[in-house]
């Protein structure tokens, strides 16, 4: 079953995956075309997994307001949610009718995958069971990591090729690695893990102790898995363009507070709140795909991507690394010095993720 409102775009500009399967309410696309003639950019699909759930709930209205892609920027929103909850999606297609969002040219809500990341440029991978407390996130593999599976396969069969996808579903990076092997059609780059939300958390931790604004800091960057084994990264960053682990000055609170409060931090908000993270996390999905597509103008983010056999690491994984982006297209920070202690952190949560490759290794 799938619904579908508000459309801007005529049926010829979809493709015949979207045309065979979506039925279309004709009368329902008469406000669209009167909005679209405010904008010179054509809509951009933009396809939430989960979107009934905690993060979906947080992220969708954002996105529809034109928060990610620009408010210059129309997006028609392609919800999709397991058949049984398909139903809700309903109440939250009501909601974003409600608030009248000049960037909003349309919702299709769906629990077929097809027809979900049809012609999507932009995929945003959310829907999966959270952790609760006591539990890992990879502990999540089993049950998850067959969600992706389907939805590469399906993204390669629907999406347009260019499709740039995000992975927040746990365990975020092998999760990220599944739908990248199982989708032929859109390049291996195009997949991405969130390790955004754990830099946002590092960034705050630093400039608390550091009594500066989020924004002194630059060249900070996590490594590797979302996971307690991240790197959080204080080498190679500034406060105000001075070393920021000068500025701190207390290497006791960068090994025992820091990098803890940083790497636990999910299982914290989750014994605080009784739930997982949503409200950061839809934030940190926001962020990602934002700087990817409207790029960082030189700054450093982290983000989860393919990674390569610099920096003494192995190939084919989806590791955290620094990153700076530009006309759509992310690129690693290269040529850092990596000193014993990096490289221990590092290849401590390489580690980490070989062994959930091998755990998945019959998905690939
Ligand atoms: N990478 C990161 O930094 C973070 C990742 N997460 C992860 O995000 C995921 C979602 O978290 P919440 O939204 O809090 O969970 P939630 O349980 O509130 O919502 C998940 C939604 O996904 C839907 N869903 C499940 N399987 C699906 C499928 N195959 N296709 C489409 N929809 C599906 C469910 O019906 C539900 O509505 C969890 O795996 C959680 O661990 C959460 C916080 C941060
Ligand atoms: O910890 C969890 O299970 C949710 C998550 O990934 C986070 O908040 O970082």
């Amino acid at each position: 079953m799938s619904f579908v409102s508000r459309f801007a775009s005529p049926l010829s500009a979809l493709s015949p995956v979207m045309s065979r399967r979506v039925a279309f309410p004709l009368a329902s696309q008469h406000r669209s075309f009167t909005k679209m003639s405010s904008f010179t950019k054509p809509p951009v699909r933009v396809a939430v997994t989960g979107a009934a759930g905690a993060i979906g709930y947080a992220l969708i209205f954002r996105v529809a307001s034109g928060q990610m892609l620009g408010a210059d920027h129309p997006v028609i929103l392609h919800l999709i949610e397991v058949p049984q909850v398909e139903a809700n999606l309903k109440g939250v297609k009501m909601e974003l009718d409600d608030c009248a969002f000049p960037t909003l040219k349309g919702v299709v809500c769906t629990s077929d995958l097809e027809v979900g990341f049809g012609d999507c440029e932009y995929a945003m991978l959310v829907g999966a069971k959270p952790r609760g407390p006591g539990m890992e996130r990879s502990d999540l593999l089993k049950d998850n990591g067959k969600i992706f599976t389907g939805q590469g396969k399906a993204l390669s069969a629907a999406a347009k090729p260019s499709c740039k996808v995000l992975v927040v579903g746990n365990p975020a990076n092998t999760n990220a690695l599944i739908a990248a092997h199982n989708s032929k059609n859109i390049p291996f780059e195009n997949f991405t893990a969130m390790t955004r939300l754990d830099h946002n958390r590092a960034l705050t931790q630093i400039a608390q102790k550091a009594k500066c604004d989020v924004e002194d800091i630059d060249k900070f960057c996590v490594w590797g898995n979302h996971s307690p084994t991240m790197y959080p990264d204080l080498s190679h960053a500034t406060i105000k363009g001075t070393p920021a682990k000068q500025v701190i000055n207390d290497e006791s609170w960068i090994k025992n507070e820091f990098y803890p409060t940083v790497q636990k931090r999910g299982a914290a908000v989750i014994d605080a709140r009784k739930a997982s993270s949503a409200a950061s996390a839809a934030n940190g999905a926001l962020e990602h795909i934002r700087d990817w597509a409207l790029g960082t103008g030189g700054k450093w983010t982290s983000m989860g991507v393919v990674s390569d056999d610099t920096y003494g690491l192995q190939k084919g994984l989806i590791y955290s690394y620094p990153v700076t982006c530009a006309n759509g297209v992310w690129t690693k920070v290269t040529g850092l010095p990596v000193d014993q202690h990096s490289h221990d952190m590092m290849q401590h949560t390489l580690n980490e993720l070989v062994q959930e490759r091998d755990m998945v290794k019959d998905m690939l």
